[in-house]
């Protein structure tokens, strides 16, 4: 026990050099506010958002040589393999000069979860996990109007399948390690904030971060 402990620790501190990080995963299905929330928490709180699907999209948007395949992916609500999300959130996080992360939207399956883990060494302090009906997801994802391929009704059938077979199962894993907190997500943006502080304010009088 003790030495798998070493030895993910060893990996953590090859693949990050010597950076300790706090990392938060902020997870539910698409559209649930994910994004809005993080922006509330980096102003409040102190922490670095990364969202990997922004990271994919300024991917696809630098002309990468993944481009084309992340772009079709995105398009049908499919997962990216898991080493390209990693590499860009792992470089996200050597970049920058804060030690604490949210990175929402990822991981988006049992994969994806096991190889960050095994990758980066990084264990999240918890799961913040949104919980809103796909009816109101889906109002929220048409309406959003910010040109993305993936917002029409028949790529977002295609998410909520994904979200529900391949997504949820990595809140489940971290719910069985005692690990997430749930969020009423369907709330108006002010209400769910001041749920998300409770959560946060105690971390940060905990000095875990
Ligand atoms: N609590 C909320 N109530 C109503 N609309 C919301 C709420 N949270 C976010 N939105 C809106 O819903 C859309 C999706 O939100 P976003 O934060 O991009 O979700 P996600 O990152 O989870 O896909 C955006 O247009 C956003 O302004
Ligand atoms: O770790 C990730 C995050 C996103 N995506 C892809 O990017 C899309 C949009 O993700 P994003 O998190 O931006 O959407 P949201 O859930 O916020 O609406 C997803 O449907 C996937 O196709 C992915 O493959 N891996
Ligand atoms: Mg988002």
């Amino acid at each position: 026990m003790g030495s798998a402990t070493e030895a993910t620790k060893d990996i953590s501190e090859n693949l990050l050099g010597d950076k300790k990080v706090t990392v938060v995963f902020v997870l539910g299905g698409p559209g649930s506010g994910k994004g809005t929330q993080c922006a509330n928490i980096v102003e409040h709180y102190g922490f670095t958002h990364l969202s990997a699907g922004d990271l994919l999209r300024a991917e696809i948007k630098s002309g990468s040589e993944n481009g084309t395949m992340i772009q079709n992916m995105i398009k049908e609500g499919k997962i990216v393999p898991s080493e390209v999300t990693i590499k860009l959130l792992q470089t996200a996080i050597l970049e920058n000069g804060n030690d604490k992360f949210l990175i929402d939207g990822f991981p988006r399956n049992e994969e994806n979860r096991a190889a960050f883990e095994r990758v980066t060494g990084i264990v999240p302090e918890f799961v913040l996990f949104f919980d809103c009906s796909e009816e109101e997801m889906e109002r929220r994802l048409l309406g959003r109007n910010q040109g993305r391929v993936d917002d029409n009704i028949e790529t977002i059938k295609k998410r909520f399948k994904v979200f529900v077979e391949s997504s949820l199962p990595v809140v489940e894993h971290y719910e069985s390690l005692g690990k997430v907190k749930r969020i009423d997500a369907a709330k108006p943006i002010p209400e769910v904030f001041e749920d998300i502080k409770v959560i946060f304010s105690s971390l940060a009088s905990k000095g875990t971060a």
